[in-house]
């Protein structure tokens, strides 16, 4: 079949969701590996598999659905991706199917079509896969909406009954975050979305599994907790002679419960996937490993130079200790993955970092990560609202970096010992070192991050760093 190689690979580069920005690359195979039934005349709905190719070698599989269409479509112009003639569908206007409504109702109405599937037999290579978990009926006269925020994937609510999320960066093998939802869900964790279910292949390439798509419960009543976080600042910085701990918008007390919600949520995780012990030397190999992305970051940041020798000797002390358990994590976590529902923080979003491989994802891994992201996340809440609030952003610089310092100690202060005090440990010792490490090694992605997506952003984790030197 052919494709227009030139509009596809320009629409990927421009995709917010396409995490190769910054690096050179090549269009490879574009692979058609599926096709939603039922769809009108004059729409065929496909799901097509693009790799990109890397100059060093490497590749990732990113996944596109797309709509083409007998005729132009007025209302979703601003998705077009061009116009060709596909050797099996004919000459089309090709749409990023997520954009449209009458896609995604085929999608829908694939999953509410689709019972609870048992393993799938081997005959069912190639085709699509539409599971569920008991216990939801979907509402399927329900329109779609594409959400617009900056996010690594792309997600779709049906209504206010489900929503969709459409795996962008796709890799053979088991999902986390489809994955960890069904235990949590099945468990009956009160601090996820729960799983309705999700759409898998078993590609004929490489045998293996790829999954596509995960539908899960809509949270109508969420607030994002990055954006109650920068409320809370605002409220701050609008009352120049109070503390945080006195004005209305204080969050002290949803850091507390944020955290007992993540320490519920590692203890679930613990009883349900492995818990292992790592003795010094896999200790060792962690140290390698964040000394390893250090190096890495000092090419695409020089401007962590200076602070190399005290993140190396930060991230050496974890050499020091005898042995730490791990288990399963979040291990991507932040205020944005957070949701403040009228039941309680929800924690979103299980799949990991990125731009990490997915071996890596799986791999059991400290709970402190979490903890670290989440105190990192204290962090940005103030540089950002002093940095992009302008003239009302509190006063001049310096009142507002003091302001500023002071809003991130009280939340990390309250996140901190309301965490550890539901798991019943200290912050001392190993779990000292372990916290320290990890906070040095996302401020070292946080750099990398910011300065690959968000240039203008790079100076929070530099100024971070800049403090703590
Ligand atoms: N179940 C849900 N109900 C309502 N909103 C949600 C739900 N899950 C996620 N969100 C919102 O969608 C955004 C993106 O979801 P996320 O899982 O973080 O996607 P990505 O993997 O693309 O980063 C979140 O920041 C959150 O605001
Ligand atoms: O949500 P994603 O899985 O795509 O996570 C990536 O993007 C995040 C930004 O949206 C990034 O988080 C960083 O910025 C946040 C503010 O926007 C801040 O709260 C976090 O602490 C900071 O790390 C995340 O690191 C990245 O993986």
């Amino acid at each position: 079949m052919s494709h227009n190689r030139t509009e596809i690979k320009a629409w990927i580069d421009q995709a917010r969701w396409f995490g190769g920005k910054g690096r050179d690359w090549e269009l490879g195979a574009v692979r058609r590996v599926g096709r939603l039934p039922d769809a009108p005349e004059g729409l065929h709905v496909t799901i097509e598999l693009a790799e990109v190719a890397y100059a060093d070698g490497t590749s990732d599989l990113y996944q596109l659905p797309l709509a083409f269409y007998a005729e132009p479509q007025e209302r979703i112009a601003h998705a077009l991706i061009g116009e060709w003639e596909d050797d099996e569908l004919g000459p089309a206007f090709v749409y990023d199917a997520l954009h449209d409504r009458a896609s995604m109702a085929l999608w829908l109405a694939a999953f509410a079509r689709h019972g609870i599937a048992p393993a799938p037999p081997s005959d069912l290579r190639g085709e699509l896969m539409f599971h569920r978990l008991p216990g939801h009926d979907l509402d399927i006269e329900t329109h779609s909406t594409l959400f617009s925020g900056e996010q690594s994937n792309s997600s779709v609510a049906f209504g206010e009954d489900a929503l969709m999320k459409v795996f962008r960066k796709v890799t053979p093998g088991v999902n986390p975050d489809i994955a960890i939802h069904q235990v949590l869900t099945e468990a009956g964790s009160t601090h996820v979305a729960a799983l309705y279910g999700w759409l898998d292949l078993v590609d004929e390439d490489t045998n293996t599994t790829i999954q596509l798509a995960m539908l899960q419960q809509f949270l109508r009543t969420a607030s994002d907790g990055w954006d109650l976080a920068l409320a809370s600042v605002r409220n701050l910085f609008a009352e120049a002679d109070l503390h945080a701990e006195e004005v209305g918008g204080d969050f002290a007390g949803e850091a507390a419960r944020l955290a007992v919600a993540l320490a519920e949520v590692h203890a679930d995780l613990a009883e349900h996937f492995p818990v292992e012990r790592r003795e010094a030397d896999a200790l060792g190999e962690l140290a390698a490993a964040m000394e390893g992305r250090l190096g890495a970051a000092l090419d695409v940041v020089p401007a962590l130079a200076p602070h190399e020798a005290r993140l190396r000797e930060t991230f050496g002390r974890l050499r020091d200790l005898d042995a730490v358990e791990v288990q399963q994590v979040h291990g991507d976590l932040h205020l944005g993955q957070t949701l403040r529902t009228v039941k309680g923080w929800k924690i979103v979003d299980f799949e990991g970092e990125p731009a990490k491989p997915l071996a890596e994802r799986l791999r059991p891994d400290s709970v402190w990560r979490d903890v670290a992201g989440m105190v990192r996340s204290f962090d940005y809440a103030p540089r950002v609202v002093a940095m992009t609030g302008g003239a009302d952003a509190g006063g001049e610089a310096e009142q507002r970096a003091y302001r500023a310092a002071e809003w991130a100690a009280r939340n990390r202060a309250a996140f901190l010992a309301a965490y550890t005090a539901q798991r019943g440990e200290e912050l001392d010792g190993a779990n000292g070192v372990l916290l320290d490490a990890y906070l040095a090694d996302k401020v070292v992605y946080e750099a990398v991050y910011e300065a690959r997506n968000r240039p203008g952003w790079l100076a929070i984790p530099l100024a971070a760093l800049e403090e703590t030197s």
